[in-house]
C-alpha cells in the first residue's frame, strides 16, 4: 500500500473489490454547513480503517453515511457494487454503526431486547433473534448482562451492549464512532480487542473514527487524514504518522511510538529501524540497536587486546 495525497480538484475514485465505496459525495445540512465535500472513500474486506481528523472535520458525518443514516446531497455510496440511493434497509443489513454515545442506541427494557431489536427488525424469528443476540453477547464477554437494565449499566458495559446490537444483525462492516472515548483503560483494552477480534475470527471490517493516534497506530491497517469534510491522505499508520507535512496540514499529534523513536533517532544520531509503529516495534527496534552496538563495543575492546597484546599500546 502507498500513501495517497487527494488534491482539491475532483479526482476520480473508481470502483474495485470494496465492500463500501464512497465517492466524492458532498453532504450539505439543512442550515447550510458542509459536513462532507469531495470524498472518496474505500473499506476492504478484512481491514480495520481508522477516520482520523479534527473535531468538525467530518468523521461522524461519513460514518453516519455509511450505513444509510444520512444520504449524499451529491455523488454516490455503493456497498458490494451496488448503489445505495433510496435503500437504507439494505445498507443496515450490511453495514452497522455503533454510536459515540450509547444512550443513543440503547432503548429496550432488557439488554438481550435492545440486541434482539435489529436481528427481529432484519425479518429473523424471535428464536433465531434470540440466537443471534446471545452469540453477539458472548463474543463481547457480555453474556452476563443480558437481563439487566441497559439504564443501570456502566459506561464500558454500555459500549460492549451497543457492539453486540449491531453483532447480532451480522454485518460485513461495522463502523464505531470514538469507540473508546469515554472507557478507562481496562474497558478500553476490552474493546480494542474486541475490534481486532472482529477482523480476525469473524472477518469483519470495521472502520473507527477517533481522537486516539497511539490506538489508531497499534489497531489500524490503514488511515484515512480527514480534514474539511474531505479525506485528504490515506497510507499505512506509518504512512501517516512519520508524515510530518499531514500531521501539521491535519493538526494531527504524532503517536507516541513514533515520538519515542523520533527522539531516540536524534539522540544515537542513528535510525536504528524502519518507522516503527507499535510498541513492540519499538522494542524489537530498541534491542536490535542495543545488540548492535555491544557487537561494536565487543569489537572494540577485542581490537584494543590484540593491539596490547603486540605491544601496539
Ligand atoms: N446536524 C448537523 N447540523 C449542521 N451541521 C452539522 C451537523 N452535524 C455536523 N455538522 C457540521 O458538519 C461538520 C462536520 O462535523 P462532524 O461531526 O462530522 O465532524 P467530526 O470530525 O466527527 O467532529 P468531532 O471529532 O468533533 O466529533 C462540522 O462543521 C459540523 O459543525
Amino acid at each position: 500500500m502507498t500513501l495517497h495525497r487527494f488534491t482539491n480538484q475532483h479526482e476520480a475514485c473508481p470502483e474495485g473489490q470494496e465492500l463500501i465505496h464512497v465517492d466524492c459525495v458532498s453532504h450539505t445540512y439543512p442550515d447550510g454547513s458542509v459536513g462532507i465535500h469531495q470524498m472518496c472513500f474505500r473499506v476492504h474486506p478484512g481491514e480495520i480503517v481508522g477516520l482520523c481528523g479534527a473535531n468538525g472535520s467530518g468523521k461522524s458525518t461519513l460514518i453516519e453515511h455509511l450505513n444509510g443514516l444520512l444520504e449524499p446531497s451529491e455523488g454516490r455510496i455503493a456497498v458490494l457494487g451496488a448503489d445505495m440511493k433510496g435503500r437504507r434497509k439494505d445498507i443496515w443489513k450490511n453495514v452497522g454503526i455503533v454510536f459515540q454515545r450509547s444512550d443513543d442506541q440503547l432503548f429496550a427494557p432488557t439488554v438481550l431486547d435492545d440486541v434482539m431489536f435489529g436481528p427481529i427488525n432484519m425479518g429473523l424469528s424471535i428464536a433465531d433473534a434470540k440466537k443471534a443476540a446471545e452469540e453477539a453477547l458472548e463474543t463481547v464477554g457480555a453474556a452476563h448482562l443480558a437481563q439487566k437494565m441497559p439504564n443501570y449499566l456502566s459506561g464500558g458495559q454500555k459500549r460492549l451492549v451497543c457492539i453486540a446490537g449491531v453483532l447480532a444483525m451480522k454485518p460485513k462492516v461495522i463502523a464505531m464512532d470514538e469507540p473508546t472515548s469515554d472507557l478507562d483503560p481496562q474497558h478500553a483494552e476490552i474493546v480494542e480487542q474486541i475490534i481486532r477480534d472482529l477482523r480476525n475470527r469473524h472477518g469483519i471490517s470495521v472502520v473507527i473514527a477517533t481522537h486516539d493516534m497511539d490506538m489508531a497506530a497499534r489497531l489500524c491497517d490503514r488511515i484515512c487524514v480527514v480534514k474539511g469534510g474531505s479525506i485528504i491522505a490515506d497510507g499505512t499508520p506509518a504512512d501517516v504518522f512519520y508524515d510530518g507535512q499531514i500531521l501539521a496540514e491535519s493538526g494531527l499529534k504524532k503517536p507516541r511510538v513514533a515520538e519515542t523513536y523520533e527522539a531516540i533517532c536524534r539522540v544515537t544520531g542513528t535510525s536504528p529501524c524502519n518507522r516503527p509503529i507499535t510498541p513492540e516495534d519499538l522494542a524489537l527496534c530498541v534491542e536490535e540497536m542495543l545488540k548492535e552496538r555491544l557487537k561494536t563495543n565487543l569489537g572494540d575492546t577485542q581490537n584494543s587486546s590484540k593491539d596490547f597484546a603486540s605491544g601496539g599500546i
